[in-house]
């Protein structure tokens, strides 16, 4: 089964492509799980043998009943690429996903080969997350869900495309409040900023031109200045680019990764 057990709960991993490619660790946003992924996995197999990884409290993951810190988030992508015989690769997430990936590089720096860092920040508003965190746990997903969806897509993309707008909000009304605000307050206290400049490995920062919640302004931008080295790409998405781009994001990460 692919589950591994990780500081108290199992974590769901999968693997798919040619075991003989390079590695690439996929990680999914608070409110998503690896199926964040699914249009751009044809593309990106053909390259990397790929490791995804449902999140703590999301997908098939267990759900823990506290706080949960970016180390924690860490240590589960950790034991999975133990489970996985992944010993090093690249590491791509999207918003959470991409703060526990530069956890990851900090805290166990040979363990990731290069950083993809999508819609994501070091520093997001304390004070909107500890309210998300309250929120979610007085009221449920519904408390919050239509904050996140106006965030993660982008309204002429959930008009083109109902069928995923409508995926995605079954997704997140279907989940443990409990998971999403856990994962919530490891956003709300992440510690990432004043560590960047230890991140060693080549990195590309994908910002979404319609993301409101992680711009380039405010948030990709400090990524880019603080890492040596970093590259930039902008796509036409929202939040959510690997739904909304999958595409244009899967010829990026191919393009930065290629040997
Ligand atoms: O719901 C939002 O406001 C966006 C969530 C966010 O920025 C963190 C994430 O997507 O992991």
């Amino acid at each position: 089964m692919p589950f591994v057990r990780s500081q108290g709960a199992n974590i769901y991993w999968k693997v798919e492509g040619d075991p003989q490619k390079r590695p690439l660790v996929l990680l999914n946003s608070i409110g998503t799980d690896m199926d964040l992924w699914a249009e751009a996995l044809v593309p990106l197999r053909r390259e990397f043998s790929l490791l995804r990884i449902d999140t703590r409290g999301h997908g098939a993951s267990d759900v823990s009943m506290c706080d949960y810190e970016l180390a924690l988030l860490a240590a589960d992508v950790r034991a999975a690429m133990d489970a996985a015989d992944v010993r090093a690769g690249a590491i791509a997430g999207v918003s959470l996903g991409g703060m526990i990936a530069m956890q990851l590089a900090l805290d166990v720096p040979g363990r990731v080969t290069s950083l993809v860092l999508v819609c994501t920040s070091s520093t997001m508003d304390r004070f909107a997350w500890t309210a998300r965190v309250d929120k979610v746990r007085a009221e449920g997903m519904a408390g919050i869900a239509d904050l996140a969806m106006s965030r993660f897509l982008s309204p002429d993309f959930a008009a083109e495309r109902p069928d995923v707008a409508a995926t995605v909000l079954r997704g997140l009304l279907n989940m443990d409040p409990a998971g999403y605000a856990g994962c919530a307050a490891a956003i709300r206290d992440m510690n990432l900023a004043a560590r960047l400049a230890n991140i060693q490995v080549p990195t590309l920062t994908v910002t979404g031109r319609k993301d409101s919640s992680t711009p380039h302004d405010g948030h990709g931008e400090h990524l880019i200045a603080a890492i040596d080295g970093a590259v930039h790409v902008a796509l036409d998405a929202a939040h959510l680019a690997p739904l909304e781009a999958p595409d244009d994001l899967a010829a990026a990460i191919i393009d930065f990764l290629k040997p």
